[in-house]
């Protein structure tokens, strides 16, 4: 491909329904596809175009990103594959070995950044590097953390913004104190950093312990920043989603934790924060924040207005106002599966009141539902401005019995301060299902419908098409389908070599709509399926090893 059209930020803000150039599709986040070739009507003529392995195990959770015809897929420990996305043809690898000794608690990648002429990609050993597209050549890297003293890793897939690219790492488990760091997208310089906790007399270090035995918890506070973010470029505002506390029992940090599972407005030229919602105070579940919001506008007395709108691992959905200036405020908060700690939530501020009976502390067993992986953990919900519907892959009729500890700070270890042989998860068995997906109306606020799978958690992104098509992954059956948008019902299914937690993309190449995703079941869904295999007799692996499929309509 001699003739690659560079990323500029006017194609990123703007980006062309034939291409797939970022995580989520747009700087929205909604995981939507303009393109319509392929409709409900015709979906059932669905067929494999080629597909490829990729030489990696684990869990693949990076999408095809696709500019013209090159498709970039990272994958696993650190690799990068460009492929010809008409014809499958390998253009070129780019491998980062891993250095000896390195250790993460999650082996993923979740895609890459591009801009210009560059593809960029976060190592799980903290360095984030800039490659050229065409060749895969390293023009330059840049450490993001220190893997050694920090015990941080990269496993989010980068963000570009006018002229740098913003990533932050992983480790809420390993008491990381989370942060974004941005870099020149030329140069590699670094731009500057943003912490999610901040440091003593920085506004919010007031809910924080001040003095007393806790007085240094915001040092190792966590709040890691390890999911994508999203950009609202009309009015060059940035949100990102902050994880969980560490260690986990908030009674080791007495005070609400800003920013702790909350999503931040930030100025992205400076990193400065210009507004803020947390959405549950003083974090002991590890549920967390991650998740930027995704951008649409809703519906308030007859009239639209911008708005944010998430479901988040908490188990409730929240609609929020987004301001010009950045400043966010809450609008509403609806429950989407079962959740026995929220006992009422401040119609004004968004507050939850809770049972303290549901929150695990020091010494103290609590069960809350649901676990800590949520109602949806970190697959990427999507939205159709068509139907007007968010479409959420989630989790019901699980909880966690957790026993807090003080467990001492070893670099590079667990910290999280609950044994990791203790995570007692707890699923119903007398319920008729685990994961699905949810749709809702966005201005009505209801849920329109859902498909539920009665043997399978799903752990899988959803992406939807104008064309009224909902694909999915997810489950553990290693099948990926398509719904009607409209009303849930399922119109088409492939079996992969492995399940699909990776999520899907659409492109379009001489006259030809592709819908693309990777196969490779690992990571948190792989650990869940060996828990329900000895819970509930459920298969105990789902085969494993990494393949890219790409679909269209037979001609
Ligand atoms: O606190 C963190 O820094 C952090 C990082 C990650 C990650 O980087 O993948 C996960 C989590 N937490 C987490 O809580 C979680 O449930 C989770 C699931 C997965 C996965 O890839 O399946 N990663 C992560
Ligand atoms: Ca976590």
């Amino acid at each position: 491909a001699g003739d690659y059209k560079p990323v500029t930020a006017q194609r990123l803000a703007n980006p062309e329904p034939e291409n797939w150039l970022m995580t989520k599709g747009n700087y929205q986040g909604w995981s939507y596809s303009a393109l319509d070739q392929i409709t409900t009507a015709n979906v059932k003529k669905l067929k494999p175009v080629w597909s490829a392995a990729t030489g990696m195990t684990s869990g693949h959770e990076a999408p095809a990103i696709v500019n013209g015809d090159m498709m970039f897929v990272s994958t696993p420990r650190n690799q990068v594959l460009a492929f010809n996305a008409k014809t499958g043809r390998l253009l070129w690898r780019y491998k980062r070995e891993l250095p000896e000794g390195f250790g993460a608690l999650h082996v993923t990648n979740r895609g890459v950044a591009l801009a210009g002429d560059k593809v960029y990609v976060a190592s799980l050993d903290c360095m984030i590097t800039a490659l050229d597209a065409k060749t895969g050549a390293k023009v330059w890297e840049s450490e993001v953390c220190d893997w050694q003293k920090d015990s941080a890793y990269i496993t989010s897939a980068p963000l570009v913004v006018k002229n740098v690219v913003i990533v932050g790492p992983s480790g809420g488990e390993f008491g990381v104190r989370g942060f974004l760091k941005a870099f020149d997208l030329e140069t590699g310089k670094e731009v500057w950093t943003r912490y999610a906790v901040p440091a003593p007399g920085e506004p919010g270090s007031e809910t924080w312990p001040q003095e007393g035995r806790w007085k240094d918890a915001w040092k190792n506070g966590g709040g890691t920043m390890w999911m994508p973010g999203n950009y609202d470029a009309k009015n060059d505002v940035l949100y990102w989603g902050v994880g969980n506390g560490a260690p986990w029992l908030g009674d080791q940090r007495p005070g609400d934790n800003l920013y702790l599972a909350s999503v931040l407005a930030l100025n992205p030229d400076t990193g400065e924060i210009k507004g803020h919602h947390q959405y549950h105070w003083n974090d002991s579940w590890d549920w967390a924040g991650m998740n930027a919001p995704t951008l649409v506008e809703f519906e308030r007395n007859g009239k639209k207005v911008p708005g944010l709108i998430s479901a988040q691992r908490n188990g409730y959905i929240y609609w929020l106002d987004r301001k010009p200036d950045g400043k966010i405020d809450f609008n509403k908060a609806l429950r989407y599966v079962k959740q026995n700690v929220f006992t009422s939530i401040d119609p004004k501020t968004g507050r939850p009141t809770y049972d303290e009976a549901g929150k695990p502390g020091t010494g103290k067993t609590a069960t809350y539902c649901p676990s800590l992986w949520g109602g949806k953990d970190w697959p990427f919900e999507a939205y159709s401005p068509k139907t007007g519907m968010l479409y959420i892959p989630f989790n019901d009729n699980h909880c966690m019995t957790l026993t807090g500890k003080i467990q001492e700070r070893i670099p590079g270890q667990w910290s999280a301060g609950v044994e990791i042989t203790e995570l007692n998860l707890k699923v119903d068995k007398n319920a008729p299902f685990v994961g699905g997906i949810q749709a809702w109306s966005v201005d009505g606020a209801k849920e329109n419908w859902r498909e539920t799978y009665a043997a399978s958690w799903n752990f899988g992104s959803v992406m939807v098409t104008a064309g009224n098509v909902l694909f999915a992954g997810g489950t553990n059956d290693r099948m990926f389908r398509a719904y009607d948008a409209r009303n849930g019902k399922l119109l088409w299914e492939f079996p992969t070599p492995s399940g699909i937690i990776s999520p899907p993309s659409s492109y379009f190449i001489d006259g030809k709509q592709y819908v693309a995703v990777v196969s490779g079941w690992g990571v948190d869904a792989a650990w869940i399926q060996g828990k329900m295999h000895d819970s509930h007799g459920w298969e105990k692996q789902v085969p494993e090893g990494g393949s890219v499929w790409v679909f269209a309509l037979e001609d």
